[in-house]
């Protein structure tokens, strides 16, 4: 079944030349399920598109369907089962986690497992202290936690790892993925490409409200890989490396135990390898595939700094250390 479908969704905001089309046509489609990345750099329409999804916003034209249900007319069961982590999650300072917990039971008309879902995000410890002194990860954490209540059939999570520490991204990943495991469909929006190459299934970039492209990143890698070079080390290097009659091979380099080859194509890459392998012992292979932050840049025109995403010393240091 499909969780979220999108047909010709449209919004434009004001009129005339001082309006914005900030959705042009979106046809968008989310499979149960899925873990699904929704990319696109600054003011490229991603949060009009979830805003239209919860209700918030009415579409200037097209529809949208959540768990099969229409979003503007049957917003009420579509918030019932969706948990919302929205953009920089705001708490209410007076009312503890627990009660933040109560306050989404109330509204959403549902039983929740308060101590085990503030276990889950990690602020068990804080269960009964008043949210004003929470640093933003606490925030964060604690917003994700009234998202999970309820156990609903999808999440729609805006930027989760923002506030987050190291340990905080490495774990929202591993939710992510529990959550999926379980069934759970997880849409979630990003800037952190290398978050988003960790847990998704399929990805959708948008650029200037348009969907430039929705696919697995597998494929997307696929369709958009040409020329690549493949560096295999070896024992020794054969007088004849046997490359000559593989279908592909573009160019041959040798440099002292390392025969660095050109393929036309990423499928090119395994029969080198083997070719190699019939006449020497490979002892490593070096290949790299393109990254997403590529894709990224190729369908939006834009370098993933400008389109928002923090490349600070501080930004990568943290993520070499959830890496690591
Ligand atoms: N309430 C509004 N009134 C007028 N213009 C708006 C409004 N909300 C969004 N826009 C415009 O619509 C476009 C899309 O904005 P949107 O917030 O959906 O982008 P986004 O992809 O979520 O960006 P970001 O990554 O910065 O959050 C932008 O040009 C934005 O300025």
């Amino acid at each position: 079944m499909v969780a979220i479908q999108t047909d010709g969704l449209t919004k434009r905001f004001g009129s005339g030349e001082a309006g914005v089309l900030a959705l042009n046509d979106l046809d968008l489609t989310v499979e149960e399920g899925e873990v699904f990345g929704f990319l696109g750099p600054n003011g490229a329409g991603k949060s009009t598109t979830i805003n239209i999804l919860l209700n918030f916003i009415d579409p200037t034209a097209g529809s949208a369907e959540v768990l099969g249900h229409d979003v503007q007319t049957e917003s009420k069961q579509v918030r019932q089962r969706t948990g919302v982590l929205p953009e920089g999650a705001e708490v209410f300072e007076r009312l503890t986690p627990r009660e933040h917990i109560a306050w989404v039971e109330d509204a959403k008309g549902i039983d929740a497992d308060t101590d085990a879902i503030l276990d889950t995000v990690g602020i068990a410890d804080a269960a009964d202290r008043k949210a004003g002194g929470f640093s933003k990860g606490m925030q964060q954490r604690l917003g994700l936690g009234m998202a999970l209540a309820g156990d609903p059939d999808l999440l729609i999570l805006d930027e989760p790892s923002s506030g987050l520490d190291p340990t905080g991204m490495k774990e929202m990943r591993q939710l992510i993925r529990e959550q999926a495991a379980s069934g759970t469909t997880v849409f979630f929006s990003s800037h952190i490409l290398s978050e988003v190459e960790a847990v998704c299934d399929r990805v959708a970039i948008l650029s200037g409200g348009e969907l430039a492209i929705q696919d697995t990143i597998e494929n997307l890698r696929d369709q958009n890989e040409g020329v690549c070079t493949i560096d295999v080390e070896v024992d020794s290097v054969p007088d004849s490396l046997g490359l000559d009659g593989v279908a592909g091979v573009q160019d041959v380099g040798v440099a002292d135990d390392e025969l660095i080859v050109t393929c036309e194509s990423p499928s090119v890459k395994v029969d080198v390898v083997r070719a190699i392998d019939e006449r020497t012992t490979v002892t490593d292979i070096v290949s790299e595939d393109t990254s997403l932050e590529t894709l990224f840049e190729r369908y939006t025109g834009e370098s993933v700094e400008a389109a928002g995403e923090q490349t600070d010393d501080s930004t990568e240091a943290a993520e070499a250390e959830v890496v690591a």
